[in-house]
């Protein structure tokens, strides 16, 4: 198992204005897993995501990664673990605009301070892996959302992240380019049997998953396993005949 989390509540606030917004969510996740959440507006989902990405700490619970408590990690500490086990793929792409995509997908490594050649031979093998090799000198403004998604992907992954979190990668997209985006990220966290946790409010997103936790006011409401490897309409139906229902 390469994630935990046991008992965690994370409340905003405090006497009227506070908000429970994850409650007592207890959750594991094996190598190599590719799970979604999902769940109304405010049910949690990105409170969950940035606890699980160590980008905050609960109020009360733990959260163990590959064993490791990272909850009692000091912020020093726990940038060192963002940096070194986590990819992070966001709605908004968040490319640097004045790098190209090749400096964006090698800043990671030169930020950890590993040797700019070995990061830029690696980027560029990352880039040819999400089908951008010929676009490797563009800027983030010289490509289209899709491909600036494909750059995120690969910026991502440089690090050889055990997770990779996603925040609704697919938000910005249309349809077509969002069913690309999810089967590269579906195939590249397979390749590299990396786990991979996507937020979405999509279930043709959510139907590459072999999970999807459906959160509704901080709590975990249900649990879906699918055959992430067959018929994706399938998928696609029973996680809208489950959804109608729930995400009132
Ligand atoms: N920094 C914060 N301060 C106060 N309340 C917060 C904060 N962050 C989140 N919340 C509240 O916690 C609850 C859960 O928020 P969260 O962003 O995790 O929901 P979500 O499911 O990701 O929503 P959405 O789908 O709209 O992005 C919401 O009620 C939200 O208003």
């Amino acid at each position: 198992m390469v994630l935990k989390a046991k008992d965690v509540t994370v409340v905003f606030g405090q006497g009227e204005n506070q908000v429970v917004a994850l409650n007592r969510v207890n959750l594991e996740m094996n190598k190599g897993e590719f799970v979604s959440i999902m769940g109304a507006s405010g049910s949690g989902k990105t409170t969950l995501l940035q606890l699980l990405g160590g980008l905050d700490q609960p109020t009360s619970g733990e959260i163990l990664v590959s064993g490791t408590n990272i909850t009692k990690m000091k912020e020093k500490e726990l940038a060192i673990y963002r940096r070194k086990k986590i990819g992070f793929v966001f709605q908004q792409f968040n490319l640097i605009p004045v790098l190209t995509a090749e400096e964006n997908v090698t800043l990671p490594l030169l930020i950890d301070k590993k040797n700019a050649r070995i990061a830029q031979q690696k980027a560029q093998s990352l880039l040819e892996l999400v089908g951008l090799k010929e676009r490797r000198h563009h800027f983030p403004s010289q490509l289209s959302g899709g491909q600036q998604q494909r750059v995120a992907i690969a910026r991502a992954l440089i690090t050889e992240p055990s997770i990779l979190l996603a925040d609704e990668p697919t938000g910005a997209l249309d349809s077509e380019t969002s069913r690309d985006v999810i089967q590269l990220l579906k195939k590249m966290c397979g390749d590299l049997e990396q786990t991979c946790i996507v937020v979405t409010h999509d279930p043709f997103i959510a139907a590459y998953s072999d999970r999807v936790i459906i959160l509704a006011d901080g709590m975990i409401q249900n649990e879906i396993h699918l055959d992430s490897h067959s018929d994706i309409e399938k998928n696609v139906e029973q996680l809208q005949r489950i959804l109608v229902h729930r995400l009132r």
